[in-house]
Parts: structure tokens; C-alpha cells; sequence
């Protein structure tokens, strides 16, 4: 067992958060070892945000080329090949692997390529039986998903799954119905597969705009999307092709079911008692406004804390707190107004507090604002996919308190609102910019 001492940070996890709060130590002289036994960017560089939005881009293809037939285009049938489009997205992946090895080298971060575990609030243990002493540790071991408890649950596949397909499946199932059931659902349907969603609620996306999911279920209702609401899931059966639910009911088969039910934090190989850091019920590290632990010198960001499980948000917590901890910085992550897209067909947007959210806060003084409409290119073709804006103002100033978004170029519009938003515009400082016509956008500041 040797010992390698002489770090002022170990970081444990290589992915979003780890990677930045690494980096930004780095900048300001911390020596840094960095612990990582997969793939360097962890779940959003290969199992989730990267991965998934080269496929929602696909998907989006597919429908403009759809669109194109109906404008008159002469181009055959899209159908995708999906191991040449697998090739072009492992190939984007790795460039930032790429990218991410040469920065970590450039940077003098030591990369352990290893899982680890606590021997004590200062040592962490390789796999190899290397021991790393370090004044500091950052645990940034994220999530993995989360599997039902049912019979037959073996048989489901997951999100990381997902991402090892070549094909899209015939008829698929989806269980859930929040952020990567509705994105996944989206993209399977628009590349060809024939979908069926299971959602114990009665809508999709809890936490959005209530009209706004009515919307999106009604779109992906017109896409072909079967929305089974009200329906928990008791049990797998038929090697996996068939759902039976809690009232009885067994499905049709399909050709694979998929579990878009949750996540669950990465808690357990970590040995945390032995640092005495405390959990959470659900396995998260419990973490103060400054990500400190319970134990001094102990820190935890990302999806291993409770924090929103965003990738921006790990990074921006990582830099913020190793600019505090190495910088003499002070700046805390605010944690209100969050702006996050669902890569939805189309992509529903959202920002600061929804209007059932407002009104339990503020009751009558909010105020609402909506446009509905059709977007150009739906209006071209003839289709009748909608959007649907809506602001949430509060007072007689009608400060925007809540920005929503859902229609096509939802997710690239709603960054620079989100700013506005932080500065605490009204809606007459929207309603005196002069809009950008013709385009989708131009809605939010016309809105009366
Ligand atoms: C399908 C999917 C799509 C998503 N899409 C988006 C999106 O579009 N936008 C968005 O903002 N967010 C998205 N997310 C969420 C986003 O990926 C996460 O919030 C983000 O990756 C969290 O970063 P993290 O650093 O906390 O953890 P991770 O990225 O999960 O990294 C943790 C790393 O720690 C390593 N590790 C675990 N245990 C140990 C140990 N004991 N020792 C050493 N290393 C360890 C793991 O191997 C992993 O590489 C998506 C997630 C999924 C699953
Ligand atoms: N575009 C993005 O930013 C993006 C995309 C994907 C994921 N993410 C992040 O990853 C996190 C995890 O995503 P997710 O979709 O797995 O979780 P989620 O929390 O968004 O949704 C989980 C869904 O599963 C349902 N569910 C849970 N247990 C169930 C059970 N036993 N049976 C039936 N349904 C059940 C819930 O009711 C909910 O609808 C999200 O919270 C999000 O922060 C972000």
C-alpha cells in the first residue's frame, strides 16, 4: 500500500462537476489529484446530455425532411441508419475526451483512473490500494438510473441502455414521464419507432407549466405518441415484452420496454461513514449553501448532492466554490432561477416560478401572459403542431417572475430571457424592445 501525499484537492468523479471544480483549482495553483475509473465527462458527456441531443437532432431531421415532402421537396422517405449516425456522435464524444485529456495534462491534474472510497475525512483509497491524502476532497460521483422494484424489472432496460441501441426499436415502451421519458419518447417516435409512454400521473413533466405539458401531450398525441396516463406499472412479463399494470391490465408486446424512472446517487461504494459525511434519506450528500459537507474540508456538487441534477449547475457549484475556497472569492451558487429546456418535439423551455408555483406565493397579485400560435414553418406545411409562451408577472409593475416557452426554437430563445429575468425586468421593458420579425420570439415581447 503506498501513499501519495502532497495534493491540496482530491476530487472524486470525473464527470460535469468533477471536471470543473478540478480545472478551476487547477487555475488557481491547487494541486490537484482527480479520480475517474470510466469515461473522462461521466454521464452527460456519454449517457446523457451530449449523447441524447445528438439524437434529438436526428429526430429533428427526420421531421424537417417530413416537412420538406409536404412543401414540395422532392426527397424519399426518411429513414435513418442509425450505426453510420452512431458513428458521427461516438466520433463527436470523443473529441472531447480528447479535449477534456490534453486541458487535465496542460493543467498538471493527476487522473486516477479508479474508483475510490474514504479511509478517513483526509485519505482516499485507489482501487489498487494507493492511498491519496489530500487537506480537501470534492465528491462528485453523481447518479446512475434508478430501476423499479417489480417483478421482471431485469428485463426493462435504462437510459444508459438506451445509448448502446443500433437500431430503433419497432413498438417501445417508455415508464415515467418527466425530463428523459418525454425526450426520449420524442426522439424514438420521430425516428420511426412506434411509442407507447406509462405514467402513473395524469400529466407529463411535473415541476412545468401545467398548460404547457397539456400542450405537449397533445403534440405528441397528433405525432403518434400513445400517452397511457394513470397507469403504474406492477410487473414485466413475457421476458420483458409485455406491461402489466397495477389494475390488471397486460399490453401488447413490444419490442423493448425502458425505465425513465428517476435517478439514484452514486452514494454507496463511497465508504462515507467512515469520514463520518452524512446522507440523506435518498443517498445524497447533504451539503450546505456553500457545498460543504458535515465534515470540514469534505465537499460534495452535482447530481451526488440534492442540488437540481442539471450539468450547468454542477459546473457553475464547482467553479463558485473552488473560486471560494482557492480564490478568496465569496460568491455563492444562486440556486433560484434556473433556467432548463426539455428536448422535447418541439422543446418546452422554463424559467423562474410557474403560475401554480406564483399564485401559492403571491395569490392575486400575479398576472398572466400567454401567445398561442402557430409557428411559420408548421403554418407553411399545413401541420398543426402549435407553441405556446406564457410570462408570469407579479404587481402592479408586473415584474417577470416565470418565463415559459414551448414551440420550436424554445431552447435556443430562452437563455437570453433568462437573463433578463435575473435582472428583474417587467413587462414593459419586454413590450419596449422592438421586436425581430419574422420569428418565433418575437412573441415574448409582443405579449399583452
Ligand atoms: C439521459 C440523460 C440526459 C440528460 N440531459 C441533460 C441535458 O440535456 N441538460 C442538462 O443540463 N443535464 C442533463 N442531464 C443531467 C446531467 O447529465 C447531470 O446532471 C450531470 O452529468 C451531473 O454531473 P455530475 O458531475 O454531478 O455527475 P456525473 O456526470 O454522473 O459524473 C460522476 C462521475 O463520477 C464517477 N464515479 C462514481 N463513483 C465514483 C467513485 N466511487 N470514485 C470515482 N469516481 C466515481 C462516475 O464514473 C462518473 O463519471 C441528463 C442526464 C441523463 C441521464
Ligand atoms: N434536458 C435536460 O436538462 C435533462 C434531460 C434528462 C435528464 N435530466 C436530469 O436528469 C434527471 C433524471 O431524469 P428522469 O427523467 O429519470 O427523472 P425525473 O425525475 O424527471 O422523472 C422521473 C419520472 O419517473 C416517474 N416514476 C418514478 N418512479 C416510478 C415508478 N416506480 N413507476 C412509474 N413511474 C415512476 C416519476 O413520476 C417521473 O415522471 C432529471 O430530474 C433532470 O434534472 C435533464
Amino acid at each position: 500500500m503506498s501513499l501519495e501525499a502532497g495534493f491540496d484537492l482530491i476530487v472524486i468523479g470525473g464527470g460535469s462537476g468533477g471536471l470543473a471544480g478540478a480545472f478551476r483549482a487547477a487555475e488557481h495553483g491547487a494541486r490537484v489529484a482527480m479520480l475517474e475509473p470510466h469515461l473522462l465527462g461521466g454521464t452527460c458527456v456519454n449517457v446523457g446530455c451530449v449523447p441524447k441531443k445528438a439524437m434529438w437532432l436526428a429526430a429533428d431531421v427526420a421531421g424537417r425532411l417530413r416537412l420538406a415532402q409536404t412543401l414540395g421537396f422532392d426527397v424519399p422517405p426518411a429513414t435513418l441508419d442509425w450505426p453510420e449516425f452512431i458513428v458521427h456522435r461516438e466520433r463527436y464524444v470523443a473529441n472531447i475526451h480528447a479535449s477534456y485529456r490534453r486541458r487535465l495534462d496542460a493543467a498538471g491534474i493527476m487522473v486516477v483512473p479508479s474508483f475510490g472510497r474514504f479511509v478517513d475525512a483526509r485519505t482516499v483509497e485507489c482501487e489498487n490500494g494507493t492511498l491519496l491524502r489530500a487537506r480537501r476532497i470534492l465528491i462528485a460521483t453523481g447518479g446512475r438510473p434508478h430501476r423499479p422494484e417489480i417483478p421482471g424489472a431485469e428485463w426493462g432496460c435504462v437510459s444508459d441502455d438506451f445509448f448502446q441501441w443500433r437500431a430503433a426499436p419497432e413498438r417501445v415502451a417508455i415508464v415515467g414521464g418527466g425530463y428523459i421519458a418525454v425526450e426520449l419518447a420524442g426522439l424514438l417516435q420521430a425516428l420511426g419507432s412506434r411509442v407507447d409512454l406509462f405514467v402513473r400521473g395524469d400529466r407529463l413533466l411535473n415541476g412545468f407549466d401545467h398548460e404547457l405539458a397539456m400542450q405537449l401531450g397533445e403534440d405528441y398525441r397528433q405525432s403518434g405518441i400513445r400517452l397511457n396516463f394513470g397507469h403504474s406499472i406492477a410487473a414485466l412479463e413475457d421476458k420483458g415484452r409485455r406491461v402489466r399494470c397495477e389494475d390488471g391490465e397486460l399490453s401488447d408486446p413490444f419490442d423493448a420496454v425502458l425505465f425513465a424512472t428517476g435517478r439514484k446517487p452514486n452514494s454507496e461504494r463511497l465508504e462515507l461513514e467512515r469520514a463520518g459525511v452524512a446522507t440523506d434519506v435518498g443517498g445524497h450528500v447533504a451539503v450546505d449553501e456553500r457545498h460543504a459537507t458535515n465534515v470540514d474540508g469534505i465537499f460534495a456538487i452535482g447530481d451526488i448532492t440534492p442540488n437540481p441534477p442539471l450539468t450547468p449547475v454542477a459546473i457553475a457549484a464547482a467553479r463558485r466554490l473552488m473560486d471560494r475556497v482557492y480564490g478568496g472569492a465569496t460568491a455563492l451558487l444562486d440556486a433560484r432561477d434556473i433556467p432548463t429546456v426539455v428536448f422535447s418535439h418541439p422543446p418546452i423551455g422554463q424559467v423562474g416560478l410557474t403560475e401554480r408555483e406564483a399564485r401559492e406565493i403571491h395569490g392575486d397579485a400575479v398576472r398572466v401572459y400567454r401567445a398561442g400560435f402557430r409557428p411559420m414553418l408548421s403554418a407553411l406545411a399545413d401541420v398543426p403542431q402549435r407553441s405556446l409562451f406564457k410570462l408570469v408577472c407579479l404587481g402592479d409593475e408586473k415584474r417577470v417572475i416565470g418565463i415559459h416557452l414551448l414551440g420550436e426554437a424554445a431552447d435556443e430563445i430562452l437563455q437570453g430571457f433568462a437573463v433578463a429575468l435575473k435582472r428583474g425586468i417587467t413587462l414593459n421593458d419586454l413590450r419596449d424592445t422592438v421586436a425581430i420579425h419574422p420569428t418565433s420570439a418575437e412573441e415574448v415581447v409582443l405579449m399583452r
